[in-house]
């Protein structure tokens, strides 16, 4: 099932232009505060009528401007999954899941409720009122109330803003099991690179009301000149399989045959998974180096130098690992002599590598 979005949109002062697919898995709609994001999703929701394009959900249109096709929210099987819950107050949790069941169009077999409670693991809250959960649970329920309404695309506006960093942690794998035991694609608004990295099949980079790129998680994340949130965000996608759980509290994965240490992952040993390494976190250094706290030394050859305006230069090093990027100053870059074709040694500090940046399992990375 994949969604197509072609619109044009314009407000007093800003314009939104929009074009591009969304195929199975999550499509990441990502972009600065004020980029167009919730218009584009607004208008897939049927919530906001755009000037003119066109939207298909699996092929049925839902708006086609020219020929006059405009179906309202409620008949686009969506499922809407909000910032903040927005569960009824006066219901339990089961019949806030139930609510959703209402509108599964008759002849349309849908996601059976055992198995969204599952899936979110809610069965504990089903008798509970909205009011005593804590963020992290209402999303989850509000999730399972969009699943259960058998719909076609699964629409979320930057679900986890409103949760500190320990919800956060807690609601995004779920958003992994979704991607990978459901067969609904989910379009998904962020403005974190972190996000990104664990959970985007596809990423739509938006700035200004035009996508500046589309393409996979690795290759919008490794890109400096397309990143919303700048700089510091850009890093390497690495797609790795645990090896082992140390006692000392690091896990050890297999990345392409190097070895990389990080703090414990809660995966298994087998599991794959996606990891996340920041630039801005990784030392170069010419020959192999000696007698240095870093657990993680990989080495590589030059692909591409990339300088902006600023003091900082982008090192691209194709490894066995994958591409690994390393943003060091053009002082050092003219000290070593990096060019490109030149061989050299990525050192990755383990601490560097937060919980965040670690999810799985790689698909699509
Ligand atoms: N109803 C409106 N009237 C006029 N301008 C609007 C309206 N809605 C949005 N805009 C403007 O359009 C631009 C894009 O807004 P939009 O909400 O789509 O961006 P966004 O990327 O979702 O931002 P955020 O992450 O802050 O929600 C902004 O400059 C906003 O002020």
């Amino acid at each position: 099932m994949t969604l197509k979005v072609s619109i044009n949109h314009a407000y007093d002062g800003f314009s939104v232009q929009a074009d591009f697919e969304a195929p199975d898995g999550v499509t990441v709609l990502f972009g600065r505060s004020g980029s167009g994001k919730t218009t584009v999703i607004n208008a897939v929701a049927g919530l906001l009528r755009p000037d003119s394009g066109c939207i298909e959900i699996a092929n049925r249109r839902v708006l086609d401007s020219k020929a006059g096709i405009f179906v309202p929210p409620h008949k686009r099987r969506i499922g809407y999954i909000f910032q903040e819950g927005r569960l009824f107050p006066h219901l339990t949790v089961k019949q806030n899941l139930q609510y959703g069941q209402r509108f599964v169009p008759s002849g349309v077999v849908c996601e059976d409720l055992d198995h969204v409670v599952d899936l979110l693991g809610i069965a504990h809250l089903l008798e509970r009122q909205p009011v005593g959960l804590s963020g992290g649970e209402k999303q989850r329920v509000a999730i399972g109330r969009a699943l259960l309404s058998g719909p076609e695309l699964l629409l979320a506006d930057e679900p986890l803003a409103a949760l500190d960093e320990t919800r956060k942690s807690e609601i995004l794998p779920y958003f992994e099991r979704l991607r990978s035991e459901l067969s609904v694609p989910i379009l998904y608004v962020s403005h974190s690179a972190a996000e990104v990295a664990r959970l985007a099949t596809t990423v739509v980079v938006l700035q200004d009301g035009r996508i500046a790129r589309q393409g996979s998680a690795a290759e919008v994340l490794s890109d400096p000149t397309v990143m919303p949130t700048g700089v510091r965000a850009v890093g390497a996608l690495l797609a790795a399989t645990v090896k082992a759980h140390h006692a000392d509290g690091l896990s050890e994965l297999d990345v392409g045959g190097e070895t990389l240490f990080l703090p414990k992952v809660s995966q298994s040993v087998g599991q794959s998974l996606r990891v996340r390494v920041p630039a801005q976190d990784v030392t170069l250094a010419l020959t192999r180096p000696e007698g240095i706290s870093a657990l993680n030394i990989v080495p590589g050859v030059i692909s591409q130098i990339r300088s902006g305006d600023g003091p900082g230069v982008m090192v691209s090093l194709e490894t066995a690992a994958g591409m690994v990027l390393a943003r060091v100053t053009r002082r050092s870059a003219g000290q070593l002599g990096l060019v490109e074709g030149m061989t050299c040694h990525a050192v990755i500090k383990t601490v560097a590598i937060a919980p965040e940046d670690v999810g799985g399992p790689a698909a699509g990375a």
